[in-house]
């Protein structure tokens, strides 16, 4: 199996914990589906960095501090993908559409359909944003 693909993701997480969800465009595989923004690693590029680049192409967003959370591999037809989420609560901007995407601030995540590697995350998020009243 080929070697799998870095791809940065960001959430995005409000003080009300409130996070923030893409739609992918037209033209890209699993179009329509909704996902955390976020893209691949560049060759020579930090994760970190990575995520950082996305978000001013996708969004006009400056993350300012995000923290590495969790890691998946998922093995789509398409491409095998380590995907590398971070949380950020600090960054500069307010989320515009560049890239023609639909977007939505989320308590409970309701969007559908989800990117399937994505699903089993809404689960693990829920327990850091409302962990006691689980
Ligand atoms: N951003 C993002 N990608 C995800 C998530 N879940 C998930 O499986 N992926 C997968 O990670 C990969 C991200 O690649 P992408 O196509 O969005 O990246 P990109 O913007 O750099 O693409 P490009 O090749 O068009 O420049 C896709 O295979 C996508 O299916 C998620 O929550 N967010």
């Amino acid at each position: 199996m080929a070697a799998p693909i870095d791809v940065a993701v960001g959430i995005l997480m409000r003080d009300d914990g409130d996070v923030l969800l893409a739609q992918r465009p037209e033209g890209k595989p699993y179009a329509g589906y909704w996902e955390f923004p976020g893209g691949k690693v560049e060759a020579e590029e930090s994760i970190l960095d990575a995520l950082k680049r996305e978000f001013v192409e996708e969004l006009g967003i400056a993350v300012l501090s995000a923290e590495a959370w969790c890691c998946v591999e998922h093995v789509y037809p398409h491409a095998h993908v380590r995907l590398h989420f971070y949380i950020s609560r600090e960054w500069r901007g307010e989320a515009q559409s560049l890239e023609g995407q639909a977007f939505s601030w989320q308590g409970r995540v309701a969007v559908e359909p989800l990117l399937p590697a994505t699903i089993p995350l809404i689960e693990w998020l829920d327990r850091v944003r409302y962990g006691q009243k689980l």
